[in-house]
């Protein structure tokens, strides 16, 4: 089910007489449970649409829908929407956590024993219920982001906009929240993640969007994505020495010893002979060129750059 629908959005900006296309028709699609990575170079126009999807920025034209309904127009689709966009900025720091979810959830329109009671939940679930008298100040960073996370949550919002959700925290506190935002998507929540560390976009999301000069360039499932860029280049390693019989039949086949390495270059049916040809030495390994996110992002915006 789409929780947020997106179509033909656009945005210029005039200012000093200078005008900037910063979103030129772009559509953006996300089901309940999935990550949608929201990638690109900066000032490419990420934030000027995730803006317009949370209802802070008016599109010149096209349309937003979250969970049916249009953020600009009804405060019931508003109340649908979760976001830390900036860092740490919906906590306040003087408050401890379980006082800024309540605070929070009232502001969202829950009766104060409604937040309370979620909010001991939430901080129960984000592993947080020992600091809940704690000054919000106080925490880890790690915990602070926890915590923003949490309170973007009180309301229980169908779609969750989370914006460089694990910058500047320590390997174990971005484990966390990673290992965080992956549970929240196996039960359901449909999130847009905006990031410029490709490789945590490449962990968690389940599709990918780039976006360049205000227009996407490139949109699929993650895994189809780095199929796509991905070479059909094997390299196998084995044990023992290649006698010269085998070196022949290796060399029909297209398949070249190097550095003790056997490099082939070919279909999946190719390498299963690669490999028949190889019995009975032991295969020590089988590995496919894989393309990163990092390389296809790469691409994709030089690519377009030349176009
Ligand atoms: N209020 C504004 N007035 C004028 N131009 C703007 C305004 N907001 C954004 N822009 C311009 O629109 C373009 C897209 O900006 P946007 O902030 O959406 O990019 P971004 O992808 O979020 O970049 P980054 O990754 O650096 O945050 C840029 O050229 C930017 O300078």
């Amino acid at each position: 089910m789409a929780v947020l629908v997106a179509e033909g959005l656009d945005k210029t900006f005039r200012s000093r007489g200078k005008t900037t296309r910063a979103v030129d028709g772009v559509h953006l699609r996300v089901d309940r449970g999935e990550v949608l990575a929201f990638l690109g170079p900066n000032g490419a126009g990420k934030t000027t649409t995730i803006k317009m999807i949370a209802g802070l920025i008016r599109p010149d034209a096209g349309s937003v829908r979250v969970a049916g309904r249009d953020p600009h127009r009804d405060p019931w689709a508003l109340r649908q929407l979760g976001a830390v966009l900036e860092g740490n900025r919906n906590v306040y720091w003087r408050l401890t956590p379980l006082e800024n979810l309540e605070y929070f959830g009232v502001l969202k329109g829950l009766p104060a024993a409604v937040a309370r009671r979620r909010g001991k939940a939430l901080l129960e679930r984000f592993e947080l219920t020992h600091k809940q008298n704690a000054l919000t100040q106080q925490l880890s960073r790690g915990m602070q982001q926890k915590l923003a996370i949490a309170v973007s949550l009180i309301h229980e919002p169908a779609l969750l906009l989370l914006d460089e959700p694990t910058l500047g925290l320590d390997v174990e506190a971005a484990e966390t929240v990673k290992q965080l935002i992956r549970e929240l998507a196996d039960d359901g929540q449909a999130i847009v993640l905006t990031t410029h560390q490709l490789d945590v976009a490449q962990q968690l999301s389940h599709r990918v969007a780039i976006i360049r000069e205000g227009r996407i360039v490139a949109e699929d499932r993650t895994a189809t994505l780095l199929a796509r860029f991905s070479g059909d280049q094997y390299e196998i390693e084995v044990e023992g020495e290649l006698d010269e019989a085998r070196r022949g039949r290796l060399a029909e086949l297209g398949a070249q010893p190097l550095n003790g390495r056997i490099v082939f270059v070919g279909s999946p049916e190719g390498l299963w002979a690669v490999l028949e040809a190889l019995r009975p030495l032991p295969i020590l390994r089988v590995e496919k060129d894989r393309a990163d996110l990092t390389e296809v992002f790469l691409k994709l915006i030089r690519e377009e750059t030349h176009a």
